[in-house]
């Protein structure tokens, strides 16, 4: 089998072409599987071009090959509202996590800081954004159908697009001393999108083993976040993932459909009192948890136990 085939590999196909639903239906149930075993999956044939994340990626290692100080100018100027840092960003040399990246939210927000160079940068950034939004929005209803939702309930619940964002990550090459690129951790978003370079390094935990999302021309690797896992009430998992890192500099892009900050998120009750079952976490606002997420990076704790996970809320 082709790299990646311990993997489980969902061919959105049907989604594409007219009238085919049996098709749908059995791209859904992959999907659910997928979601029940791993909280995560491989995309084929999912409508975002080949060519186009091709070039995305390969732009982005133009970028973040450039020297320092020229990227530094694509960081956010001081006093702009968006909800976390949009542009260039490096980890701090002390940090546990050794890449930088660019972070990119809805361009016609305004928050967006591109550098100069390379040329086609910014529109690379921009047609994948729209392509992965679009993506981003079958997922949702394919999940809605997964988890029995009345139809178009996680459109309406989560209709708000001015919280997405996608991050272009580099990764410095692992030195003999260490090798984390980004530490084991679940997305605290609804669904994730990564695709990455030829380098390798993107494992998901499975039964206590660290599988490798290897790279797979084309394709997409889907995380499920951690709304989606409380809201379901855990029958959905959240993918917990890590980067480790290679001898060689890796590039990837992930794309983060989120949620409005101020929504409130709980078990449903299709998942709770309808079926007369517990919930298993307590409702938050959704940007509670952010916070919380970020001073984990901003303030680490000196005790892993002291980071803050989706457990924070669990019952
Ligand atoms: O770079 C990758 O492959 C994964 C990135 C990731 O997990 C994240 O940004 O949350
Ligand atoms: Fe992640």
């Amino acid at each position: 089998m082709a790299a990646g085939g311990a993997f489980p590999v969902v061919d959105l196909a049907p989604f594409f072409a007219e009238g085919d639903s049996s098709g749908r239906a059995r791209a859904t149930e992959a999907v659910l599987e997928a979601c029940r075993t791993h909280g995560c999956f491989r995309v084929v044939n999912h409508g975002v071009p080949a060519e186009l994340m091709a070039r995305a990626l390969k732009l982005s290692a133009a970028f973040f090959a450039l020297p320092d100080d020229e990227k530094a100018r694509a960081r956010q100027a001081e006093g702009t509202v968006a909800p976390v840092p949009a542009g260039y960003t490096r980890q701090p040399a002390h940090s546990a996590d050794k890449r930088e990246y660019v972070l990119v939210f809805d361009p016609k927000l305004g928050f967006n800081e591109y550098p100069t160079e390379p040329a086609g940068f910014r529109e690379a950034v921009e047609e994948c954004y729209a392509k992965f939004t679009e993506l981003g929005l079958l997922l949702q209803e394919v999940l809605n159908e997964c988890m029995g939702l009345p139809p178009g309930f996680l459109r309406d619940y989560n209709g708000d697009r001015d919280f997405d964002f996608m991050v272009a990550h580099h990764y410095f090459p692992a030195t003999e001393e260490e090798n984390y690129g980004l530490r084991a951790h679940e997305d605290g978003n609804c669904i994730t999108f990564i695709i990455q370079d030829g380098v390798g390094g993107l494992e998901v935990l499975k039964d206590g083993d660290w599988i490798p999302a290897e790279p797979v021309d084309g394709s997409i690797i889907v995380n499920i976040g951690d709304v989606i896992l409380v809201l379901s009430n855990n029958r959905l998992k959240s993918a917990t993932h890590r980067v480790v890192r290679k001898p060689a500099h890796r590039h990837s892009l992930a794309f983060f459909l989120n949620i409005h900050g101020d929504k409130w998120i709980e078990p449903l009750p299709e998942f709770t009192t309808k079926i007369g079952e517990a919930p298993r976490y307590r409702g938050f606002v959704f940007n509670e948890y952010q916070q919380l997420r970020m001073r984990n990076k901003t303030h680490p704790p000196s005790r892993p136990e002291d980071v803050v996970h989706i457990t924070h809320y669990a019952i």
